[in-house]
């Protein structure tokens, strides 16, 4: 029987890169959580134990920090790329590069109804994340942008039902025209190009995804996911198609009719496992190809 490599990349994961801005006395701060990747003909390194094409992970760590610095910070997007760029440019037999960013997000503290300089209160909800992938070197290089959130976590306390479904001698659940609607939603966007205004494109996705999770009735979540999938797209021509990964987080109507109360949609049980998990891709119908976007990111389709 033989063997072969059959993929392969490598990379420093989760370095906690904090970049703050000091040049006047309102700092700003970039905290990100930046993983890289190389890929290209490392085969050696894995087949026979020859380092002499490998730049260490301990490097791309460096590089995370040294770009942080040199190229500067305005977006995840536009930071990963830099660093991609660097990384394939540094290393010969890299024939790409994947940099995943995520950003934690700081408020400033209030202080006396105005935000502090220097002082800042770290944003509770949703992460945003990229993931850049860098394929071929110099004037070939395609640049693809999957930018998104995690850990956005939504509820619904009407306008939700879940009936009609199929059934069968298994089937136990109650069909019920008013539920809780939770979530912890993963979204990802896929952008067409890069000419791309990233923090405003983010802000108006995220505020489209909220805005389409409350005012749309839900008949399943199934239905929900299309229609914030379809409203992202229909207002956003640089985005090519969005996925999402969504938890079913389910609320149980509690029975209190055991101690002779009634519960008309009042108190619940929130559980945790098991959980629905719905996963959907919407794509726009002339969308340029994903390539290699898609590989390697974690969590999805
Ligand atoms: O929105 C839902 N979609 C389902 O597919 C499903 N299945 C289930 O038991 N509850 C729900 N809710």
């Amino acid at each position: 029987m033989g063997t072969v490599l059959s993929f392969d990349q490598y990379g420093k994961a989760e370095n906690r890169v904090v970049r703050i801005y000091r040049d006047n006395p309102r700092h700003e701060i970039w905290d990100l959580n930046v993983s890289t990747a190389l890929r290209g003909d490392f085969a050696a390194a894995h087949v026979e134990g020859d380092q002499r094409d490998v730049l260490p992970t301990d490097t791309q760590k460096n590089t995370a920090f040294v770009y942080a610095k040199k190229h500067g910070v305005t977006s995840p997007e536009d930071y990963a790329i830099a660093v991609g760029q660097r990384l394939i440019e540094a290393s010969p037999k890299a024939s790409g590069a994947q940099v995943r960013v995520e950003q934690y997000a700081w408020d400033r503290i209030d202080v006396d109804g105005a935000g502090h300089d220097h002082a800042f209160l770290r944003r509770g909800g949703a992460v945003r994340t990229t993931v850049v992938t860098l394929s071929g070197r110099n004037a070939e290089q395609l640049v693809r942008v999957v930018s998104g959130l995690r850990d956005l976590v939504l509820l619904k306390s009407t306008g939700s039902e879940f009936k009609g479904f199929l059934r069968d001698e298994y089937t136990t659940l109650q069909e019920t025209d008013d539920r809780i609607l939770a979530t912890s939603l993963v979204a990802r966007w896929r952008y067409a190009g890069t000419e791309v205004d990233w923090n405003s494109t983010y802000g108006a996705i995220s505020a489209s995804l909220l805005e389409t999770f409350a005012t749309t009735y839900s008949r399943a979540l199934q239905e929900t996911l299309y229609l914030m999938g379809a409203h992202v797209l229909k207002a956003h021509e640089e985005v090519a198609e969005i996925r999402f990964s969504a938890p079913n987080k389910h609320h149980f109507p509690v029975d209190l009719a055991r101690f002779g109360l009634e519960n008309s949609g009042e108190v619940f049980t929130a559980t945790d496992r098991p959980y629905g998990l719905i996963e959907a891709a919407v794509t726009r119908d002339d969308a340029p190809e994903p390539g290699d976007a898609w590989l390697a990111v974690p969590s999805f389709l």
